[in-house]
């Protein structure tokens, strides 16, 4: 008989300047796609998606929360007690990146210390824009501890990965069968990604 697949919820935020593409990665990962005139997030948007990692099932419930600094006083409803956080720059504007670096600061000073971060310096698409270089915060979060990605929502490069290298780095979960409504014990097969999403709110 096979082995009961685990489960694990894991609570999720991204945090960065306006525009900097947040909404847009996670519709990347969430859905699948890209739309050019992303509408701006008020107050902040939830979205769930499951993936599989070796013999574990993810449920990432997953808080984007607006870039504009009017919302700024929501934040940490969102990033008290998540599990992971994503810090989102703009490889094309170094003010984002100096934005990233203060809500870096805020989380290490009031978040949880166990929260795993990742910084995603977005838009790598747009490479002949480039105003800040891959190699200066790669070091920023080398120093920091975090792990660095460049993204691009637009053509989906290293989305999925950020979201694996999260839940590669999640700490083990107890044993724990998934379920259905009716009580009956759901085996899924292991190593694939599972596709089950919901979304609301945007
Ligand atoms: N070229 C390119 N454009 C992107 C990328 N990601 C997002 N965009 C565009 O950047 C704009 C802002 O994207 P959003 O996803 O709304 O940014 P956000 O960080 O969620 O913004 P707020 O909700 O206002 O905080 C949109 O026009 C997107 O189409 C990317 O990887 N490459």
């Amino acid at each position: 008989m096979a082995a009961a697949n685990k489960l694990k919820n894991a609570k999720l935020v991204l945090l960065g300047d306006v525009g900097t593409g947040k909404s847009s990665i996670v519709l990347r990962f969430v859905k699948g796609q890209f739309v050019e005139f992303q509408e701006s997030t008020i107050g902040a948007a939830f979205f769930a998606q499951t993936l599989s990692v070796n013999d574990e099932t993810i449920k990432f419930e997953i808080w984007d929360t607006a870039g504009q600094e009017r919302y700024h006083s929501l934040a940490p409803m969102y990033y008290r007690g998540a599990a992971a956080a994503i810090i989102v720059y703009d490889i094309t504007n170094p003010a984002t990146f100096t934005r990233a670096k203060k809500w870096i600061k805020e989380l290490q000073a009031q978040g949880n210390s166990n929260t795993i971060m990742a910084l995603a310096g977005n838009k790598a698409d747009l490479l002949e824009a480039r105003k800040v270089s891959s190699e200066e915060a790669q070091a920023y979060a080398q120093e920091n501890g975090l792990f660095f990605m460049e993204t691009s929502a637009k053509t989906s490069t290293n989305v999925n990965d950020v979201f694996y290298e999260i839940a590669k780095r999640l700490p083990q979960a107890q044993a724990q069968p998934l379920q259905n409504a009716n009580g009956t014990v759901l085996m899924e097969r292991g190593g694939n990604k599972t596709a089950t999403s919901t979304s609301c709110c945007s």
